[in-house]
């Protein structure tokens, strides 16, 4: 008999609401929020029958299938076997279908981490501990390995083509009326993205898909657990190890903190921990002493998650802009800058920070007021009414206060921009998020993450006369085409998911 178990992990979508370049650097914090748009991994025993197992005699099969992209140009699979030493992983369709850094990085890190735990925890050491985790890999010899699809929510590729071609506006309507997990026409490369951080949530599910099925883990059930959970915490540090890997560069690591953790305040690892691994070979794993664990282990570890949500009544909205202008890489401009202007960059560095700090102060204010009695009303009656003009209670108080705020930070990030040459908040997104700012119910908005042409946030009061005035405001838009996305804030981060709660995913899985 054939074990059935069936491991589903999801990680969420993130947003840098503050804190863009400044959370390179350890002396500052952002905030980041998570979305309701999730990454799915699904990891299940691939049958010896099946047409992926049928390619050589290795030891065994690990089969990675991105669900909704055509499967012919989106299946990579790899063999693993044990050669004296060494435990091998190869791609085996490369001809076929070519690479995909993110996925051949992360299961050979989480292989390497998998045997290493085995090899430092249970009585198998050496050659014995890499036979124990082919056994697990193929449930001793049941199965011909591992069949992993992933998946991920509409919001992460851009839906325009597909509404095209249902004749259905770029509205929120139109996109819940999509199908969940809506299959895309052309392979990853030619997909255009959302800027959710497909890779970054790609990347955090698969390794604590594998490492729960693998039983290397045991992943928390109460989410509250999270930050101090010490299974957490090592998804979390090989998720940064294998990301920055594939990027090719050690970036702040809020997305993949944020696929982990969800919403909070983000304070960076120190990227000097990372050094150690970073040119370790991709070839094989040597069966032998352990070289990751002392690295990833979680105690070694100085990022800083403090928790953080924003207030019930509010809703983070985003969308995703298509000005026909490729944003660049930015970073490497505006951290050149900052080092050529060192006097002036602290200057403006530490007033943005100021500013980004109010912003966290003021929403945290706004949660502790969630209990007053004239809370909810209030929230409510703002939502028809232009949000400077109202100072009744500490409640509209505060709302207004947040919306200074976010034109202060964006008043600085222009400034970023003035200084350094980067189109942070370009003249066509100010022009939009003025607009949008002036629509009732709105508190304000600005560019998530880097900044540029791609992306647009608002915070608005949550109803849906709110959320329809942006509708209309952004479909009749006509100096860049801006498209909505599903997805609201969320607190949670990575969740260990039942395959009958994810509305779509077991048709998506065609199980
Ligand atoms: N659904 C998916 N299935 C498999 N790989 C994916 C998927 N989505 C993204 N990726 C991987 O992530 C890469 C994109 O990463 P990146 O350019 O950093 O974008 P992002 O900013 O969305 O993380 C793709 O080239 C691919 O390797
Ligand atoms: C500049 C940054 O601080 C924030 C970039 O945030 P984005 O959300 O724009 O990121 P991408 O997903 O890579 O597009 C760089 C960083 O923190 O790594």
């Amino acid at each position: 008999m054939h074990s059935q178990k069936h491991t589903i992990v999801s990680s969420p979508g993130k947003v840098l609401l503050a804190g863009g370049y400044l959370v390179l650097d350890r002396s500052y914090s952002g905030l980041v929020v998570a979305t309701s748009s999730r990454f799915y991994s699904s990891v299940q025993p691939l049958p010896a029958s099946s047409s992926a197992a049928s390619i050589s005699t290795p030891q065994g099969i690990i089969s990675v299938r991105a669900g909704q992209f055509p499967s012919q140009s989106s299946t990579w699979i790899y063999s693993i076997s044990i050669e004296n030493d060494q435990l091998i992983i190869k791609q085996t369709n490369q001809d076929v279908v070519g690479k995909n850094k993110f996925i051949y990085i992360t299961l050979f890190q989480t292989l390497a981490l998998a045997y290493e735990k085995i090899a430092t925890t249970t009585d198998k050491k050496g050659v014995d501990a890499g036979r124990e985790l082919l056994n697990r890999i193929t449930d001793d010899g049941q199965s011909a390995g591992l069949d992993l699809v992933v998946l991920a929510d509409n919001d992460f590729y851009s839906q325009r083509e597909q509404l095209s071609a249902l004749s259905l506006p770029t509205k929120i309507d139109s996109l819940s009326s999509l199908q969940p997990f809506t299959p895309l026409p052309r392979p990853i490369p030619q997909t255009n993205k959302t800027g959710l951080g497909s890779s970054a949530a790609l990347v955090t599910s698969l390794v604590a898909s594998l490492l729960s099925h693998l039983d290397i883990v045991s992943l928390p059930s109460n989410p509250t657990e999270a930050n101090s959970n010490e299974s957490l915490q090592l998804v979390h540090s090989l998720a940064q190890f294998a990301h920055c890997l594939a990027q090719g560069k050690v970036g702040s690591g809020f997305d993949v903190s944020s696929a982990v953790f969800g919403t909070h305040i983000f304070k960076r690892f120190s990227p000097s921990i990372l050094t150690p691994l970073m040119d370790g070979s991709l070839d094989s794993i040597h069966l032998s002493s352990p070289t990751l664990l002392p690295v990833l282990d979680p105690s070694k570890w100085d990022q800083k998650t403090t928790a953080f949500r924003l207030p019930k009544g509010l809703r983070l909205i985003l969308a995703d802009v298509d000005a026909g202008t490729d944003t660049p890489s930015f970073v490497g401009k505006v951290l050149a800058w900052r080092k050529n202007h060192p006097e002036v960059a602290q200057k403006l560095w530490d007033d943005l920070d100021k500013a980004n700090m109010q912003l966290e102060r003021l929403l945290t204010e706004l949660v502790a007021r969630e209990k007053d009695e004239d809370y909810e009303e209030t929230v409510g009656w703002m939502g028809e009414r232009h949000i400077e003009d109202h100072k009744e209670n500490p409640t509209a108080v505060l709302l207004y206060e947040i919306r200074l705020t976010l034109f202060i930070i964006r008043d600085f990030q222009r400034r970023m921009s003035e200084l350094s040459g980067v189109a942070i908040e370009p003249p066509e997104q100010t022009r939009l998020l003025d607009a949008c700012s002036e629509l009732e119910g709105v508190i304000g908005g600005g560019v998530p993450g880097a900044g540029g042409y791609d992306a647009l946030f608002l915070l608005i009061i949550d109803t849906p006369s709110v959320t329809s005035r942006v509708d209309k405001l952004w479909s009749e838009w006509t100096e860049m085409s801006v498209c909505p996305l599903l997805a609201r804030q969320s607190d949670g981060g990575l969740k260990v998911e039942r395959l009958s709660d994810v509305k779509g995913l077991a048709e998506a899985l065609g199980s």
